[in-house]
């Protein structure tokens, strides 16, 4: 199994001085909180971690911080996330038959959303996402703010990361140089059928300092506790290992 850790992000909507998983969160960058539940999937192959350009080189500052694990490879991503996603799975083992792509601003998302990702992969899925049942009714609207249809909302699922895809069908989705918002819109329009599993309210993206102030406030509780957490059901890994 390989995993593209996506954090090339300028955290524009955040609006810190540093890039977005570079910024503190209880003391650590939101990349060190990913990377460490990362580290401790087992069966970790392949770890590529998709940075700012100016961020590329692991020895500088801001990475002081962070626990790279042994073997894991730092590229610089792109101007959209679709571009930087395509960098990381470019640098990606190709021994590996699973592959994840994971938001570094989803840093508190527990592993045990991971495992569900990968064992429907497993299981024979072409994409899988992690998504929660919407609570607001959603309106589609056009150009001038005109209401232009009400989705049945039980139909709808609000979607997060890891997303999950054999690898060979993840790189043909990018193969086919379209944009979009996750990778499993570029699977589900390259043909394949992307199926949902449970998401989890931790795997909340911090894109406002609000969403940083609720981060700062639930690093130090559950994930302390060891239950329901990042990290909470799988030993650690110092390095990766040789499995696909
Ligand atoms: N060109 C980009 C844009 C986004 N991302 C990553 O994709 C994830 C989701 O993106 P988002 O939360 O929107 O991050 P930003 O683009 O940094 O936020 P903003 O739109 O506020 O600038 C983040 O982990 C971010 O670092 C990326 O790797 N490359
Ligand atoms: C991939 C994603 O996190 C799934 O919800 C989301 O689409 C990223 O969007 P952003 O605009 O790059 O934050």
């Amino acid at each position: 199994m390989g995993v593209v850790v996506v954090a090339a992000g300028s955290g524009s909507r955040l609006g810190a001085s540093l890039p977005k998983a570079f910024v503190p969160l209880a003391g650590r960058p939101m990349l060190a909180w990913a990377l460490e539940t990362v580290a401790a999937l087992p069966g970790l192959r392949s770890l590529v971690v998709v940075v700012p350009e100016a961020l590329a080189d692991p020895s500088l500052p801001p990475w002081s911080a962070v626990s790279l694990p042994v073997g894991a490879h730092v590229v610089a991503g792109g101007a959209e996330r679709t571009e930087s996603v395509a960098a990381g799975l470019a640098a990606l083992d190709p021994g590996c038959d699973v592959v994840l792509v994971h938001d570094a601003a989803r840093c508190l998302t527990p592993v045990a959303v991971f495992e569900r990702v990968v064992a429907a992969v497993r299981a024979g899925a072409d994409g899988v996402v992690p998504g929660l049942a919407v609570v607001d009714t959603v309106k589609t609207v056009d150009a001038d703010g005109v209401v232009t249809g009400t989705p049945e909302r039980t139909t709808l699922r609000a979607v997060q990361t890891p997303q999950g895809f054999p690898r060979e069908v993840l790189l043909a989705a990018h193969a086919s140089g379209m944009v979009a918002t996750d990778d499993a819109a570029l699977v589900e329009r390259t043909g394949h059928r992307v199926v949902v599993v449970d998401g989890d309210p931790m795997g909340f993206k911090v894109t406002t300092p609000e969403d940083l102030e609720r981060a700062e406030r639930l690093a130090g509780g559950p994930r302390a506790l060891g239950g329901g957490s990042p990290g909470a059901t799988s030993g650690r890994s110092a390095g990766l290992t040789s499995s696909p």
